[in-house]
């Protein structure tokens, strides 16, 4: 039985076998997309009717935790995971459900560290810390990255679902990757972040629950819980847990639980489209809240996926793949499955395609929303200080729409991708939000950096990051085998010892390129951090006085929290966690002028700047001062 080593990338079926859809599937497709539509124009009509910056691109920073929680989980959670996921698990086991270990510190990091300096801060853009913190340029490239990033992610999102479905049912290609583009654009250009936000709450109720009737319907038609396990565990796929320190081993614990916690914090720390629903939220607990409410859904959505490779598999293990070839292809067999799950029972299989451009709709909506913010913050409003209200929202609106159309474009570029398309998405997190990751922590946790160490230190992150990345692709060595297929545990016992002695034989030959892409976001932060505080060593670093008051997390204060006063202001860590207070100082005139009477400290969290009110009454002097008080 030969695996075939090169998985081949798409063929549509022929139309003898293909899977069609009955007239109720496409009716419950075009609901999805009409509700999608409806919460578009009911925010267009309600509330400020999407008159301001602060309401369209902010949602008036109204949000309850609830809505911002869902939309935090369906901003990357698309039809990549819907089907790359399963595919995982079926060709690899359940190894990549590890990565449920790696949204504790992924979240409770985003909740303690990024939030509060984010959300004092009073930003729009995640950007704007960049010119706090270091200055205009940093923050020029920051958006700049951050665009590229989405942009690319987003064309994989808008193709998945439409390519796969189109090889399995013949479903019309481009007349859905329009439709979905178009629905979106329209919504999210009508609704502003209000209605992206609550669309992505409709559209991940509908992701669960497409996910949970494929799995029931396959469970059942797979002989039961009982008979599924039982082929499961023969046939290997309960994967053990793999301590294998080798950083070239693509899924270990190691990469997918540590490795994973620095793809998360690239995502769910500062990740224009995250940070925007923190921004969002009504007071910075309800944003520390929704970040909390976010792990388990987060967990539920990946037992899903992993619950549905495995059921796939149970189904399929024991038939000979010559005659099924599609059991072969990425990523269109968690289709060719679901529909062979579904076929007969009108709806569902229409329930299933809604739950996968669910996924991708609420995945590119939020992209477009926070595309258009960055752009109009970070790049526009500046050089157009006064500019209007009205036309500032107006150009934000053709900024959403524009960025549609350069995503249908991008839609087609994934098509010469043809890899796993999990792993592309991975990728480019790692290659591109590990750099933008390790800026962050270098300018919160560091406070000697400077900006010509961040410039130089993302610099050089993105461009290792591509070496080894792009290194990986071409030299095809895109880690380990799939395992057999077969269910029977008698026939995988000789094979699984070629299997690891092939992989051993694999990392002999361990080159730069073989790093797992589990490692990238952690790999590049790292470098991002190393070389910029080099650079502002060099240039001459930061004095922690010049430092705007707020844009530092105190991390090594936290750390050494144990420390004697003492040796801790000489750390100068001990600043409080962007508490900038008032310094109220009164003087009587009679007196001396440079003796204050009094002196209070106030710890408001106030915005970023440092001012001094000075206000003259008959006998009283106040110099109202918010500074970093450093005690
Ligand atoms: O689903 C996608 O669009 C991208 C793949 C998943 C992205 C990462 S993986 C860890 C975290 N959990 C999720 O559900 N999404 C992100
Ligand atoms: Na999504």
């Amino acid at each position: 039985l030969t695996v075939p080593s090169r998985i081949a990338t798409a063929f549509t079926m022929d139309p003898s076998i293909q899977k069609h859809f009955t007239v109720v599937d496409y009716v419950i497709f075009a609901v999805l997309l009409a509700a999608s539509m409806g919460i578009g124009l009911y925010y267009a009509l309600s509330g400020g009717r999407q008159r301001t910056t602060q309401e369209f691109l902010m949602a008036d920073r109204s949000m309850r935790c609830l809505p911002v929680s869902l939309s935090l989980i369906a901003s990357f959670q698309s039809a990549v995971a819907i089907i790359g996921v399963p595919a995982e698990i079926y060709t690899h086991g359940t190894q990549y459900w590890f990565i449920g270990c790696a949204y504790v510190l992924g979240l409770l990091i985003p909740a303690h560290v990024f939030i509060p300096v984010l959300y004092r801060l009073r930003l729009s853009s995640a950007y704007q810390y960049l010119e706090l913190r270091f200055s205009k340029a940093v923050r020029i490239c920051g958006t700049l990255t951050f665009i590229f990033q989405m942009v690319i992610y987003m064309g994989v999102c808008v193709y998945t679902p439409a390519f796969a479905l189109n090889a399995v049912t013949g479903f019309e290609l481009w007349g859905a990757v329009l439709a979905t583009g178009l629905v979106c654009t329209v919504y999210t250009t009508m609704g502003g972040l209000k209605a992206v936000i609550w669309t992505d709450v409709f559209q991940t109720i509908v992701m669960f629950a497409g996910q949970l009737a494929v799995i029931v319907v396959g469970v059942h038609q797979t002989g039961g819980v009982s008979e599924v396990w039982r082929k499961v565990w023969e046939g290997n796929r309960i994967s053990a847990l793999d301590l294998n320190p080798d950083p070239t081993e693509r899924h270990t614990f190691w990469t997918l639980a540590v490795g994973g916690v620095f793809l998360m914090l690239s995502l769910y720390g500062v990740n224009q489209a995250q940070v925007q629903r923190y921004l969002s939220a009504r007071t910075e607990k309800e944003a520390v809240r929704s970040c909390y409410m976010v792990f388990p859904s987060l967990q539920l959505a990946l037992a899903l996926s992993c619950v549905m490779g495995l059921v796939m598999f149970a189904r399929y293990c024991g038939e000979d793949p010559s005659d099924n070839i599609f059991l072969y292809i990425y990523p269109q067999m968690v289709i060719y499955f679901v529909m062979d799950m579904l076929q007969g029972l009108p709806g569902l299989p229409g329930l299933f395609v809604a739950c996968l451009f669910s996924a991708a709709l609420s995945t590119i909506s939020s992209a477009f929303n926070s595309l258009a913010t960055v752009t109009m913050e970070d790049l526009i409003k500046p050089h157009f200080p006064a500019m209007s209200e009205a036309r500032a929202t107006l150009l934000s609106k053709v900024l959403a729409m524009s960025y549609g159309l350069v995503c249908l474009a991008m839609a087609y570029l994934t098509h010469l991708m043809g890899d796993s398309v999990l792993q592309v998405a991975l990728k480019i997190f790692g290659m591109v939000g590990g750099p933008i990751l390790g800026l962050f922590c270098l300018g919160m946790f560091f406070p000697w950096a400077n900006s010509v160490g961040a410039v130089t230190g993302l610099g050089t992150g993105l461009s290792v990051s591509f070496w080894i990345g792009i290194g990986s692709i071409i030299s095809h060595s895109s880690g380990t085998k799939p395992l057999p297929p077969d269910c029977s545990s008698s026939f995988l016992s000789g094979n699984t010892t070629t299997v690891t002695q092939l992989s051993a034989l694999s990392n002999v030959t361990l080159s730069f390129y073989s790093l797992s892409y589990m490692w990238y976001s952690a790999f590049n932060c790292f470098t991002v951090i190393v070389i910029g505080l080099i650079i502002s060593f060099l240039t001459g670093p930061m004095k922690e006085q010049d430092v705007t008051p707020g844009t530092i997390y105190p991390l090594l204060g936290t750390l050494f929290g144990f420390l004697p006063a003492r040796l801790k202001k000489k750390l100068c860590c001990v600043t409080p966690l962007g508490q900038t207070v008032f310094v109220i100082k009164v003087f009587h005139l009679e007196q001396h002028l440079h003796q204050p009477d009094k002196i209070f400290i106030a710890p408001f969290t106030i915005s970023h700047k440092i001012i001094t009110y000075v206000c003259k009454t008959n006998d009283i002097l106040i110099t109202l001062t918010c500074t970093l008080a450093c005690w």
